[in-house]
């Protein structure tokens, strides 16, 4: 937490009123932020991002926060013996598995981070998709070139779903109370089936369909980088998808950058990917005249 005693009273006046124009930009405004679960590392940064949450709140933006948790879940799994396999990103779901998931993520760190919030003096509520019908998917499909006999196959992911519709009605009274929701990336689809869900492409669907002046991404990395693993401060859609095609970003950083640009696409006016383990970084995005990740836009 930064140390107050280091700064004089004016110069502490001074940030604050530095703070008002950024303040006025987002006034009633919502602010869609994914806490990545590599993001949440330790307990300070943790703490330190739910009272940035609540400042948010107090000054008259609505935050949105939707959490991952990708870690949490492998050393659970770990524990249990239950091996777990990716494909394209995405963690291969099967029935054992989305009982884990479902644990971890609604229960155990959606839990968590409540508590967090509220000690701050906060009001958060925390649910995920399949709550009132919020978020509901349908089953992922994805196709793999076999590295033996290179033909393309189609990739079975088990119980993971892609978000085809949200139903913003018990958002929109939580954030019409001034509570702030916490979302688990958890969905339903039609036939009642618990999904699992990458939270990234959770996030981008509920910033869509709220059409939020901002979705943060919050992550391990500064941003996106370049080759020379150098920051990409700003970054249009084209050359986005430029970047993936020549692999400059992978793994984990592609469905990141897929939903910043689904989000613009949608009508969410900016989208940014920038390091949640720096502490305060929320604010220092927001508030500051100093953007800290990748913006990137149309
Ligand atoms: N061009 C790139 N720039 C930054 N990170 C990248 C890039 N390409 C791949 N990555 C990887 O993407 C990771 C972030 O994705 P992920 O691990 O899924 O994060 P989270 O758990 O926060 O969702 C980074 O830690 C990094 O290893
Ligand atoms: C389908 C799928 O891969 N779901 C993710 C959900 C959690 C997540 O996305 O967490 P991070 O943001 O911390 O990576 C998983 O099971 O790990």
């Amino acid at each position: 937490m930064t140390d107050a005693t280091t700064i004089s009273p004016l110069d502490q006046a001074r940030i604050l009123s530095e703070a008002l124009p950024h303040m006025q930009e987002y006034d009633d405004e919502t602010i869609v932020i994914k806490y990545g679960g590599h993001a949440m590392g330790d307990e300070d940064t943790a703490k330190a991002f739910a009272r940035d949450i609540v400042l948010l709140e107090q000054t008259a933006i609505n935050p949105v926060v939707v959490h991952g948790g990708g870690p949490q879940i492998a050393t659970m799994l770990k524990r249990l013996g239950i091996v777990s396999e990716f494909a394209a990103g995405l963690r291969i779901t099967d029935a054992a598995t989305i009982e884990i998931v479902e644990m971890v993520l609604a229960g155990s760190i959606n839990k968590q981070l409540v508590g967090y919030i509220n000690e701050a003096g906060g009001k958060a509520v925390g649910l995920c998709g399949k709550d009132g019908n919020m978020v509901r998917a349908v089953k992922a499909t994805r196709t793999m070139v076999d590295p033996d006999s290179h033909i393309e196959k189609v990739v079975d992911l088990g119980f993971v779903g892609e978000p085809d519709k949200v139903d913003l009605t018990l958002l929109n009274q939580l954030i019409g109370y001034e509570l702030i929701p916490i979302l688990a990336p958890l969905a339903t689809s039609k036939e009642g089936q618990t999904f699992n869900v990458n939270a990234d492409t959770f996030a981008g669907a509920v910033a869509g369909a709220l059409k939020a002046k901002r979705l943060l991404l919050l992550t391990d990395v500064p941003g996106v980088l370049d080759k020379s693993k150098k920051l990409i401060p700003e970054l249009s859609v084209k050359d986005a998808r430029k970047l993936i095609a020549d692999g400059t970003i992978s793994g984990g950083m592609i469905p990141k950058v897929e939903t910043c640009i689904y989000a613009l696409e949608q009508g969410v006016q900016g989208v940014v990917i920038l390091d949640g383990k720096v502490q305060h970084a929320v604010l220092l995005e927001l508030f500051t005249n100093q953007g800290t990740g990748t913006l990137i836009h149309k």
